[in-house]
């Protein structure tokens, strides 16, 4: 299916990125245009720009933006540095990072600007028909699912936000879920608020606008619907698997592949293979991102007058812990699905491409 992006999450204007900042939504859609190297680092930082593919592809461009005025080494070195710390645990940004170096750095410093852009906007590309193949393999599971129900819709559960907001094209996780609702095979999304950022706003944003039956519920409610036998599937992004087929994504994850492990619903983890890290044995080798304790102390959203802000949750003085991605081991994973198709964790070494 070729998905066009309602809004383009991040795209080129002359020697900028102009990127939808998700930092707004879904209370109001705008774009955001970065200059610097540093505007670029600090959007991806701070989340204006978020989701695996998308982190990676907002980085190649931030590489371009960088090599401007000066494309020498010690640039280059500079911007691959101050752009690889910016999260640490979506292993796209290192791998999107790596494939600018790799083509770069053979380069003389007055062909590099020039090869930068045409690198970045290569890797946006190569995304967009990354997700329509995941979306592809996806929608055959569903596809038997419907089969097996007779028509009635299929209940997929998912969490957080890996639909197109999240990527360069129609998402990961969620790209199954479009194919399918194109294809007149009725689904139904139950979507978890996924705090304390609460991704799941996007998520709903997205089926709503694109009329994809949906329910919205807290994280804690997760449990009860999968015991109940109201979920056929749950489909969640990933922001590194490990070479064993651990995976970590969005803190919370890992307390659904439980539920679901323990009344055999198959649980999928939707990702590119530019998600899988080799050189990572297991999920214990995983870099955890901590974003401190603000953002699990207070809420933001638009007051009783309809503007934005944020509310303090706790008293001062509260001790908070905010770990911002859990892994699932692989035992509880059914299977990955990448744009090569679907793959048992354990599987996924018999993958790795001769060059990673
Ligand atoms: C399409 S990958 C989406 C991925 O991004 C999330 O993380 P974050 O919002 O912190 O960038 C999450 O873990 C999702 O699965």
């Amino acid at each position: 299916m070729n998905f066009v992006q309602p809004i383009p999450t991040l795209q080129r204007d002359g020697n900028a990125a102009v990127i939808l900042d998700q930092t707004l939504l879904p209370h109001r859609v705008a774009t955001c245009r970065l200059e610097t190297l540093e505007a670029v680092a600090a959007a991806i930082r701070d989340m204006q720009v978020r989701g695996a593919p998308l982190i990676g592809a907002t980085a190649a461009f931030g590489v371009a933006i960088a090599l401007r005025t000066d494309a020498g080494d010690a640039r280059l070195a500079e911007a691959l540095e101050v752009l690889g710390k910016t999260r640490p645990t979506a292993v796209n940004l290192h791998w999107a990072l790596a494939r600018m170096r790799t083509c770069l750095q053979a380069l003389p410093a007055e062909a590099r600007h020039q090869a930068a852009w045409l690198e970045a906007e290569a890797i946006c590309r190569d995304d967009a028909r990354t997700c329509a193949a995941i979306g592809d393999h996806g929608l055959a599971l569903l596809h038997e699912i419907a089969t097996r129900r007779g028509g009635k819709p299929v209940r997929v559960m998912t969490h957080c936000n890996a639909g197109w907001v999240a990527t360069l094209g129609a998402g990961t996780a969620l790209a199954p879920v479009y194919q399918a609702h194109a294809a007149g095979v009725p689904v139904h999304v139950w979507v978890s608020e996924t705090r304390p950022r609460n991704q799941g706003l996007l998520t709903e944003w997205e089926l709503r606008e694109a009329g994809v039956p949906h329910t919205y519920l807290t994280d804690n409610a997760a449990g009860i619907l999968v015991a109940r036998g109201e979920v056929d599937i749950v489909i969640t992004g990933a922001d590194r698997v490990a070479a064993n087929g651990d995976s970590a994504n969005k803190v919370g994850t890992y307390l659904k592949a439980l539920a679901a492990n323990d009344n055999q619903v198959p649980f999928y983890i939707a990702a590119p293979m530019s998600t899988v890290d080799f050189d990572c044995p297991g999920g214990e080798a995983i870099p955890i991102e901590d974003r401190g304790p603000a953002e699990v102390l207070s809420v933001s959203g638009l007051d009783a007058t309809g503007q934005p802000g944020t509310i303090r949750l706790a008293p001062d003085g509260v001790a908070a812990v905010n770990p911002a991605f859990d892994v699932t081991p692989a035992r509880l994973i059914t299977g990955i699905i990448t744009e090569l198709g679907v793959c048992a964790p354990g599987r996924l070494i018999g993958w790795k491409p001769r060059s990673a």
